[in-house]
């Protein structure tokens, strides 16, 4: 059975974020994940997530100006400097947390425009030398465009394309089934063929994006296959419960048992 890691910006939300680190290890998680981290204080997070004996594996750098319109920074060429300023940022928090994976989202861009790749990969390199000093690895995810129109990375073969071309042993790609089913399905295939470059799984069901096993994809088949292919890393439980966090936990068990 794949490791966990409960994502606390969408479970777990009947309470406060700092309170869900305890929730979540209540309720037998031993890792989290979230988005945005930014609204706390690291000292506070750190001592949360240290009492409740959770592990923060993954969190997103700050995205921008959310309320704005952006999400994320890294493809858009007038925003380098801000762009510094949040590898930054999150490294401070992923030092304070102990965290060893960080989210880069792109932004909204044309992954045609050659101004934006360019700038992309430039974030992306600089980024990569300021984590792997840190010993981080980033993570770059396609985000599916009814979720987040426009997003600049919208496509698995554009993000592997990339992760190539870049050859950063410290930039990996974010496989989140989710948005893989929603992009373009073929999700066994494509964790098999991608497994070398996969450095962070994210799962919920197709289309509700509520618990794994609600949805129109057989999600315990695709957890089997990870185990299966050798994938030993984690696999976030980015997913809104369908109703509370708790009563929507069973899925575990149904994995567990095989049913
Ligand atoms: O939306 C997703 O999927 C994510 O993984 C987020 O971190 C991006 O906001
Ligand atoms: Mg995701």
């Amino acid at each position: 059975m794949p490791h966990f890691a409960a994502n606390l910006s969408m479970m777990f939300t009947e309470h406060g974020f700092l309170d869900r680190f305890q929730a979540a290890a209540d309720a037998g998680f031993d890792a989290v994940e979230f988005q945005f981290p930014y609204e706390f204080r690291a000292a506070d997070i750190a001592a949360r997530s240290t009492a409740a004996g959770v592990e923060v594996v993954l969190f997103n750098l700050p995205p921008g100006d959310w309320e704005a319109g952006e999400r994320g920074l890294a493809a858009l060429p007038g925003r380098r400097a801000a762009f510094d300023q949040s590898v930054g940022t999150g490294l401070d928090y992923a030092a304070a947390l102990g965290t060893k994976r960080l989210h880069v989202m792109a932004g909204i861009g044309n992954p045609a425009d050659a101004a934006t790749d360019a700038a992309y990969v430039v974030s992306l390199n600089h980024a990569a030398d300021a984590a792997a000093e840190a010993g981080v690895m980033l993570m770059i995810e396609p985000i599916n465009g009814r979720d987040m129109p426009g997003y600049f990375l919208n496509d698995f073969d554009q993000a592997v394309a990339l992760i190539d071309r870049l050859g950063r042993p410290n930039i990996a790609l974010q496989f989140d089934i989710y948005h893989r089913q929603i992009l373009q399905g073929d999700v066994l295939s494509g964790l098999e063929q991608l497994l070398p470059v996969i450095g962070h799984v994210q799962i919920a069901s197709v289309p509700g994006r509520n618990e794994p096993g609600s949805g129109e994809l057989d999600d315990f088949l695709v957890l089997a296959a990870l185990d299966r292919l050798g994938y030993r890393g984690l696999v976030g439980c980015e997913y809104r419960p369908a109703g509370s966090t708790l009563a929507g936990l069973g899925w575990r068990e149904r994995l567990a048992s095989g049913s």
